[in-house]
């Protein structure tokens, strides 16, 4: 409390305007007094502020949506003029709209409402491609539920959308950038036991997360070329383009809060084309510890809880509430922030879910560890075969082996690249009828493959070393029709899905240092095929596309992430055994034991795991 209070008197002068990369998307809505009038009607986060210090009256006009220089009335509301502006999003402005319409009541929330806040979207914004924005639709489900405006009237004016809402007060935004970039660790609790009750209340009400039909949890995926959201405080499922669930909100909110607490988050600054992927990589690098180094320990706590989150797993809102209590205290009159809100829900659950808690297992986690570079190799189950494996070969030594191999009847079946020496694996299973292989300074040499093409040789197996060579091996007797491949300094997703729908699949994959070279076939054998990509073994992920029917078919990582494409083959094997390890050394005496169960060496590749 003290703290937003002198940070009000202080700052009486006029409140910057926002800036556009106002991320915060809670609004604190000031409450002026506990009148009859105003009591249980403004849901919205509420800053105790028994003065009315907190004044946003005098923040300067800025233009208005053209041709509403006058007033707004749309959907059969009162005419309002329009005022100062609150803020901006990546879709719409909105501004103060103050009635001129008379009315008997002088509410200030309601659609009598003295003043509303007014939401503008042109017609031609990204949010309006099918008529009236989806948020409409959002808000008509969440609209009212606590710290969520109401909207009362909605409907187009000239070329601009216009909602007619509550008006909440000040932004989380605002108060922080009017008080020297810091907030009090209370006022910052109190914000998190809020937000986190709306959240939940929104996940109760929410259908993003749940098929509407079944109301069974939406079916998870990752396309890694989607993101939506802001940058600072995404995700890292959102900026890896998982199927966005409650675990996403959480993240956000976490991030949010030990911005506000410590002014600054520890990925920020980076700019550039690959700006998403080095943020990404940074919140994967950051431990809660580090995060929270200065933060008292329930943010870190929080932190631990929702990082770790499955996809589509139930958070335990009560609990971390719960946490953040202890910060606050017992009594809610003497809160920054009014909590009512949360109290009525929360409060009461939270310490019975501490009690549930002791018998709680100790959860596997899943974001945290060492991160560490290692081998990760995955095993199918075959019919009985011969296989050969070498590791730590030099150039110089490939050709004896893969010459003594052929001599055997084994051809190469995967091949891959530790501190530039090859990993060569041999099988008698293959089915090619001939093989041809270079070993090249080039990532990838593209002469050569072009001249083997024409020859009806087909890339099977790639390799690259950290200085750039390749290993690229090249067959007879595949069932491919075409092929293609692309090299590219990250990993190339959008190549891929474009590659997809003219019906190739990927059918193998390298890396040298942070580049990737991914070769895609048509006649692959795959009916579908999905992309794992991570900043460390994307367990959960795999075991949900096993679990969906696909098998991992190629495996590539470079120092910070590792790739996994998964297949559903066209025809389905006996046994669909498939086993991953991840080893530092060459998993040599785990794959005799594999051999022993009729499993058998698919794929290998060394790089980014943690441990
Ligand atoms: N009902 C409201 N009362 C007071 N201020 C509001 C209200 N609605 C929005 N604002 C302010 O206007 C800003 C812009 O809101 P808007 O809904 O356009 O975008 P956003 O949700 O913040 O961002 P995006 O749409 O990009 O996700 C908000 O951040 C908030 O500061």
């Amino acid at each position: 409390m003290p703290d937003l209070r002198s940070r009000a008197r202080r700052n009486r002068e006029p409140v910057k305007p926002t800036p556009n990369q106002n991320p915060i998307k809670l609004t604190v809505q000031t409450r002026r007094r506990k009148t009859a009038e105003n009591k249980g009607k403004n849901n919205a986060i509420a800053v105790e502020d028994k003065n009315n210090i907190v004044n946003l009256e005098t923040t300067p006009l800025e233009a208005h949506p053209r041709a509403f220089r006058e007033e707004v009335q749309v959907g059969g509301s009162p005419a309002y003029r329009i005022e100062r502006k609150l803020g901006k999003g990546g879709f719409g402005q909105v501004y103060v709209g103050r009635r001129i319409s008379p009315s008997a009541s002088n509410e200030r929330s309601g659609p009598g409402a003295v003043e509303v806040a007014l939401k503008f979207e042109h017609r031609s914004s990204k949010g309006c491609n099918y008529g009236p924005p989806y948020e409409w639709q959002v808000y008509n489900a969440l609209g009212g539920s606590h710290g969520v405006p109401r909207v009362h009237y909605k409907g187009r004016q000239g070329d601009y959308y216009v909602m007619v809402m509550d008006m909440l007060g000040p932004s989380l935004w605002d108060v922080w950038n009017n008080n020297s970039h810091t907030m009090s660790i209370e006022m910052v609790a109190c914000i998190a036991i809020e937000s986190i009750s709306i959240l939940e209340k929104m996940h109760s009400r929410a259908t993003r997360w749940r098929d509407t039909s079944t109301g069974l949890h939406v079916e998870y995926d990752q396309r890694p070329d989607v993101f939506r959201g802001t940058v600072r405080y995404a995700s890292v499922h959102a900026h890896l383009g998982r199927t966005g669930s409650r675990r996403d909100d959480l993240e956000s909110l976490a991030y949010t809060l030990i911005f506000l607490l410590r002014g600054r988050l520890p990925w920020q600054g980076y700019q550039g084309e690959n700006k998403g992927f080095l943020v990404c990589k940074k919140k994967m690098a950051t431990s809660p510890e580090t995060l929270c180094c200065f933060c008292p320990q329930p943010f870190r706590q929080f932190v631990e809880y929702v990082v770790n989150l499955k996809f589509d797993e139930e958070p335990n809102y009560a609990k971390y509430i719960s946490l953040f209590d202890g910060i606050v205290g017992p009594n809610p009159d003497i809160r920054p922030i009014n909590t009512d809100g949360a109290q009525k829900v929360g409060h009461k659950r939270g310490r019975l879910t501490m009690e549930e808690e002791e018998d709680e297992q100790p959860k596997k986690k899943v974001r945290m560890g060492m991160p560490a570079t290692q081998w990760i190799s995955v095993y199918n189950a075959r019919r009985p075969m011969k296989q050969r494996y070498h590791y730590n070969v030099a150039d110089m030594r490939l050709s004896q082996h893969i010459e003594k191999g052929n001599e055997d009847g084994l051809f190469i079946s995967s091949v891959a690249s530790c501190s530039n020496l090859w990993a060569l694996i041999m099988d008698a299973g293959t089915g090619f009828t001939a093989q041809v292989y270079e070993l090249s300074p080039y990532f990838l040499h593209k002469e050569w493959i072009m001249e083997q093409w024409e020859k009806n040789y087909y890339i099977s197996a790639i390799a690259g070393a950290n200085n750039g060579s390749s290993l690229v091996v090249m067959s007879k007797g595949t069932q491919y029709l075409q092929q293609s491949y692309k090299v590219s300094d990250s990993f190339p997703f959008k190549w891929i899905n474009k590659k997809w729908r003219e019906g190739f699949y990927v059918t193998a994959m390298a890396t040298a240092g942070s580049r990737w070279a991914i070769v895609m076939s048509r006649g692959a054998g795959f009916s579908d095929q999905v992309v794992e990509l991570d900043f460390l073994y994307p367990s959960e992920g795999i075991h949900r596309r096993w679990d969906s029917g696909y098998r991992i078919t190629s495996t590539a990582a470079t120092w910070d992430q590792a790739a996994f494409v998964l297949s559903v083959p066209r025809r389905k094997p006996a046994d669909e055994t498939q086993e991953t390890l991840r080893t530092s050394a060459f998993p040599s005496t785990h794959v005799k034991e594999k051999w022993a169960k009729n499993l058998y060496i698919a794929s290998v590749c060394y790089g980014r795991t943690v441990s």
